[in-house]
């Protein structure tokens, strides 16, 4: 199999073989819990122009980007300004400074199969709106393929296990803009502290600004996941560590100040479940003696708690 300058597998998706995939998959995740996907079928040109359109959104004035801060404090929805995110406190570790990081955040758009809050969609580019919706729905058929992988890849009772509990499932699409800043704060060693996400796994992608995305090797070493051209990078998030008692690794990421000033811009798209879906360990995850390490909870209460915490709000 393929594999990027650091060992990161790279996934084809247009293998014909599933079960082939799915071993590949499988591997990757019990690994370090991340690989890229290579001809996964979302348009090259979109991306292209949905980079395009958000890049040009963040170089606008702050006081063009403050029309669009979250109107509802309790969703993940809006413009994020520089600096008040705090992903240390997202995972628990408080008392430490906020992310030198801008992000806009998009749920779903307008038709969902239930009631969520709406986008409000920035004017600067007027294309923005469109990109950003094609891109939310292509993203979306593409995570309930790579769900299918993961119910193959894990034993789960069938191969739309994931999907159906996540049919309803309010997935995230989060730009994050890094400006280029020539000194940072002595004690900002990260511009994206180290974490692993609260989902069960999140597509992201990104510009061509490498040596700053750095994920833990299943030694704890630190080592890069720099852009793959055409591929998206996947890592798997606490949901499907914790469905898998842990056969699975969430990936532990951060992003580094690259080598040379640069600004950077990445899209996380954070694929989620039905707020009601229960988090149990997949009885194939277990050995006869084995017993599941987390109580089950709903997707739900398992995510609020995290998102506040991200927020400020402990
Ligand atoms: O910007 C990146 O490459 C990573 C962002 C990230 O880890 C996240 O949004 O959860
Ligand atoms: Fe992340």
């Amino acid at each position: 199999m393929e594999l990027s300058p650091s060992g990161i597998p790279i996934i084809d998706l247009s293998f014909s073989e599933p079960n082939q995939v799915a071993q590949y998959v499988s591997k990757a995740c019990k690994d370090t819990g991340c690989f890229y996907i290579k001809n996964h079928g979302v348009d090259l040109q979109l991306i292209e122009n949905t980079f395009h359109d958000l890049r040009t959104f963040f170089e606008q004035h702050i006081d063009y980007k403050m029309n669009f801060l979250d109107p509802n404090q309790n969703v993940d929805r809006g413009y994020h300004p520089f600096e008040t995110q705090n992903v240390n406190a997202f995972m628990g570790r408080l008392g430490l400074p906020n992310d030198p990081v801008e992000k806009i955040s998009f749920g779903p758009p307008p038709g969902f199969s239930r009631p969520v809050p709406e986008n409000t969609y920035p004017d600067i580019p007027l294309t923005l709106k469109q990109h950003v919706e094609t891109y939310y729905t292509q993203l979306r058929q593409l995570a309930e393929r790579l769900f299918q992988i993961f119910a193959i890849a894990a034993n789960a009772p069938s191969k739309d296990f994931f999907q159906e509990k996540c049919i309803e499932g309010e997935h995230i699409m989060k730009a994050n803009f890094y400006p280029k800043i020539s000194t940072p704060k002595p004690h900002q060693d990260t511009r994206f502290a180290t974490h692993t996400d609260s989902t069960p796994f999140t597509i992201l992608a990104m510009d061509d600004c490498s040596r700053s995305l750095q994920i833990q090797n299943s030694k704890g070493e630190w080592t890069y996941a720099d852009p793959v051209k055409g591929a998206f990078f996947v890592n798997l998030g606490d949901v499907l560590a914790m469905w898998t008692n842990d056969k699975w690794k969430a990936t532990v990421h951060r992003v580094v100040w690259p080598p040379k000033e640069q600004e950077r811009l990445s899209i996380a798209y954070f694929v989620v479940m039905n707020p009601d879906a229960v988090v149990e360990c997949l009885e194939s995850c277990l050995a006869p003696d084995e017993t599941p390490k987390y109580a089950n909870i709903s997707y739900k209460e398992y995510v609020t708690a995290r998102m506040n915490r991200l927020e400020g709000k402990y």
